[in-house]
């Protein structure tokens, strides 16, 4: 049934649509779209049609404009498939898509999602830069950031920092330091009025006007955040041209530096609307109004998602010429000033491998909270390790015993009292700023020197990278059973055991002894155990006797 919408909404949209507005009304009698994106941090697109429960006969029909994205149908329930718990897919609304998509993310860039929370966009900009650059998901509302911050970690995203700040107080920090920026901006969310019916009553108490007030504000601290060369994305899922056409001008015109970077109009995307900028704007949005048209306008009725709105813009760097159009794959063509980095030609990368000790990643570890005011680490890294009650240490003998020399890890061990990070390397100094997760949250320290791995870690493995690991189908009892937090007594045939990375009071295992199945009797299969379902983790369990303690936290439990 169609939703009773608001008679100001109605006269402005017919207004605004003229002979289209039959069309846009009639759309809101349609069903709403489903659309889940699949998680390439976890599985390819090829691998994901070999295991695809959802669907019938040819499966779900593709997202036009996203490679990862299937539209599914209602009935299908993604949300409580164990798939969902081991974070091989996004539900996220097809039209939502979009932003990520021009945004133009490569591996190796510095990303900030500015306005992050629940995380959908996030884990979209995650998985392009696959494990490689540095994503900063921000959210000014603290209870919104746990989700984010969990949904960041139930992808497997390892290179993220969730921080929860206004963005004035990002911008003492970060001027001029990202490749990318998202706004996904907050709006009056007319765009969700088929989707979520809810988004009415909001509409009635957040009026246009504030919104436009805070998203004026917000566009501001984002354009003083970007790196010269650098691309921002700016969207909204309503329809208002004050939001929208009208924000863009305004930036326009307080930062000359910006220009909007068309986007080509296909999927039966429509272009950005100059006129009613000027409608709608004051005297600065007229004289930046003809760019406009190379925005990017969702409509329900001409795209089989909802409503949106997407402007892509470019901080100029002297030399540079005017900006191309965003293509196929959502990159610019634009030309590269001499002698500075081209954004596009060389992603930024300067990851290590197989440093040190595997598990203290790629720098130097920092040490932070209470235990340890101030200081970084200075001595060796094994030095440090045979301090009992140290998290470092800790987690490096964590690492040695349970996970095998394959696992790679990267980015720097930076320590909150007892809890420890993996942070992605470059960060700024966080000081000061209100940090929700300070990178990827391995585990914390313990008593008796015994470490505490996280869901998170779990998450951000592969099967292969932990000793012990025990694997169900999707459809075993077993599997629920775990998800449910149950403690569970699996066959010893099944459990599997790979050799630890150190192992024999200490030599390093090295790349051919890993790997393949030992049986229970040579391997000792006793200790923390990575569960899965069809080869993907989905937490931890602890193995002894014939009995496998389960290690789900209450938070990601199924009920
Ligand atoms: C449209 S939602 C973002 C949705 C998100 N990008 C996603 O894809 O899941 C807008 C978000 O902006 C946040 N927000 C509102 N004002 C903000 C501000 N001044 N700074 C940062 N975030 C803000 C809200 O808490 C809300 O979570």
């Amino acid at each position: 049934m169609a939703p009773r919408l608001p008679q100001l909404f109605l006269d402005k949209m017919e207004h605004l649509l003229g002979a289209e507005f039959p069309a846009f009304i009639a759309s809101y009698g349609d069903s709403r779209l489903y659309g889940l994106r699949i998680n390439s941090l976890k599985l390819t697109s090829g691998s994901w049609r070999d295991i695809n429960p959802f669907g019938e006969g040819e499966g779900m029909p593709p997202i036009p404009w996203t490679a990862e994205g299937y539209y599914y149908d209602e009935k299908d329930r993604p949300g409580k498939h164990p798939y969902y718990h081991a974070g091989l897919y996004y539900i996220q609304e097809p039209s939502a898509m979009v932003p990520v998509e021009l945004l133009g993310v490569r591996p190796g860039d510095r990303v900030l999602d500015l306005c992050a929370a629940p995380g959908g966009k996030s884990t979209q900009i995650a998985a392009k830069l696959q494990g490689r650059g540095v994503l900063v998901s921000n959210d000014n509302a603290r209870e919104r950031t746990k989700a984010l911050a969990k949904n960041i970690e139930l992808a497997g995203v390892r290179n993220a920092v969730v921080l929860n700040e206004e963005p004035h107080r990002l911008a003492d920090t970060f001027a001029g330091w990202f490749d990318r920026i998202l706004v996904d901006a907050p709006c009056s969310g007319e765009g969700m009025f088929r989707k979520e019916e809810s988004m009415i009553a909001e509409w009635e108490k957040h009026s246009v006007e504030r919104c436009s007030a805070m998203q004026r504000d917000i566009l501001r601290h984002a354009a003083a955040m970007l790196a010269p060369g650098g691309t921002l994305v700016y969207s909204t899922c309503t329809f208002s041209p004050e939001e929208n056409e009208c924000a863009i001008a305004r930036l326009l015109a307080e930062f000359p530096e910006l220009e909007v970077v068309p986007v080509e109009a296909r999927y039966g995307w429509m272009p950005g609307r100059p006129e009613w900028a000027a409608e709608y704007g004051t005297d600065a949005v007229q004289t930046a109004m003809h760019p406009l048209a190379g925005t990017v306008r969702l409509w329900p009725h001409r795209v089989k998602g909802e409503g949106h709105y997407a402007a892509v813009l470019t901080k100029r760097r002297s030399g540079d010429d005017q900006a191309g159009r965003v293509g196929e794959d959502g990159h610019d063509g634009r030309k590269r000033g001499s002698g500075e980095r081209a954004l596009n030609a060389e992603p930024r990368d300067r990851r290590r491998h197989g440093s040190g000790g595997k598990a203290m990643g790629s720098g130097k570890p920092i040490v932070r909270g209470p235990e340890r005011s101030s200081g970084r680490y200075s001595e060796p890294l094994r030095k440090a390790a045979k301090e009992e009650a140290d998290p470092l240490a800790q987690w490096q003998r964590f690492a040695e015993e349970n996970l095998t020399a394959g696992a790679e890890f990267t980015g720097v061990p930076v320590v909150y009292g007892t809890r420890v990070y993996l942070q992605p390397e470059e960060m700024p100094s966080l000081d000061g700023l209100k940090v929700v997760r300070a990178g990827w949250f391995v585990g914390e320290a313990g008593s008796g020197g015994k470490f505490q791995p996280s869901q998170p870690l779990a998450m951000g493995l592969k099967a292969a990278d932990a000793v012990r690991w025990l694997n169900f189908r999707a459809d075993e009892p077993e599997t629920l059973r775990f998800l449910r937090g149950e403690t569970l007594h699996p066959d010893a045939e099944r459990m599997n055991a790979a050799i630890p990375a150190v192992s024999d009071g200490g030599s390093r295992g090295g790349k051919d002894e890993l790997r393949g199945k030992f049986p229970a009797e040579t391997v000792n299969t006793k200790g923390y155990t990575l569960v899965c379902v069809d080869g993907y983790p989905l937490g931890w369990g602890k193995y002894s006797g014939g009995m496998l303690k389960n290690g789900l936290p209450a938070g990601w439990r199924r009920m």
